[in-house]
């Protein structure tokens, strides 16, 4: 029988432990799932709460936690068990849409992943069934890294570097990260637009034509960056502007698309946020609030 798990954790170089692809693994897949040890709500992870969650836990259990990764501790002088917390800890809730998340939960397995700039790999909580899942965000070979992305939003390497130095007490030298020259110009202009972009579509309301266009031309630089999470963001929003101005083909195909996305980085039960209003889009909250009716675009082809 083959082992059904596609990654093994193992040491690497200058990361400590990390996952490697032990088969090839394809966009959209799902690499593994796994409940929490312990979740604390945002507003109450001190000490005495961490310790009260880790009682009823195992030896075994206690052990894992202790051995897990502690940077925190040292760069911010924490207790060593309030320390593993913030180090490891995963955001549970508000998947990809900005916000703080209510909880946070400490993985056994999940907190071994590494960060890359270009990650390979997406976190996804599943509230219903109270797990933590792990997207394929690309096709991925045999041998290659697993990585997920630390930091949200689009930022240069210098400020990628700073804030993963300072929180996380590493130098990135992921693919994006080694880049230099002319190729690292390049990345850091696209994200830095991306960073513009984001905030300009969202005060298009009331030039959805323009908002469109920004978000069609964020799609091509967030492709070109090798990214696939701010997919569904933009497609998305190129939905919400599309169906303010009652344009049922366009806000369909933006839709279709944001659904699309959303089933390859979080699976089906991940996107029905999106499907749900396929059949129905006219009673989403968005759908004529512009008033005025108007033909926009759709997605590239
Ligand atoms: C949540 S842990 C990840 C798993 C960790 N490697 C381990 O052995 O438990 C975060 C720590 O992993 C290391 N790390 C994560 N991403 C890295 C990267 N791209 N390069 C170097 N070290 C990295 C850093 O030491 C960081 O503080």
């Amino acid at each position: 029988m083959t082992d059904p798990k596609p990654y093994s954790i193992r040491p690497i170089e200058g990361k400590g432990l990390g996952f490697i692809a032990t088969r090839s693994i394809r966009f959209g897949e799902l690499v593994f799932s796994e409940p929490p040890l312990f979740t604390l709500p945002t507003a109450s992870q001190g000490l005495s709460a961490i310790l009260s969650a880790l009682v009823s836990k195992s030896d075994i259990q206690k052990k894992q936690y202790l051995e897990l990764t502690n940077y925190q501790s040292q760069l911010h002088g924490l207790h060593p068990v309030e320390g593993l917390f913030f180090s490891n800890a995963l955001p549970c809730g508000n998947n990809g849409m900005g916000a703080v998340a209510a909880k946070a939960g400490i993985f056994l397995e999940g907190c071994r992943f590494n960060s890359s700039c270009v990650p390979n790999v997406g976190n996804y909580w599943n509230e219903g069934r109270g797990i933590i899942e792990f997207w394929a965000l690309k096709d991925i070979e045999e041998g290659e890294e697993l990585c997920t992305f630390y930091l949200v939003g689009f930022e240069t390497r210098a400020a990628r570097r700073r804030k993963l130095r300072q929180s996380w007490g590493f130098e990135c030298h992921c693919a994006t990260c080694s880049l230099s020259g002319d190729a690292l110009k390049a990345s850091d202009e696209r994200r830095t637009m991306l960073s513009i972009l984001m905030e300009e579509i969202g005060n298009c309301g009331n030039r959805p034509g323009e908002g469109v266009k920004k978000a069609k031309l964020a799609l091509r630089l967030t492709r070109a960056e090798g990214l696939a999470y701010p997919v569904v963001t933009f497609s998305y929003d190129a939905f919400q502007l599309c169906a303010a101005v009652s344009d049922l083909e366009h806000a369909k195909a933006w839709l279709r698309e944001a659904y699309s996305g959303a089933v390859h980085i979080r699976g089906p039960e991940g996107a029905q946020h999106y499907v749900v209003w396929l059949d129905d889009i006219e009673q989403h909250p968005a759908w004529g609030v512009g008033r005025q009716k108007m033909t926009l675009e759709g997605p590239d082809e």
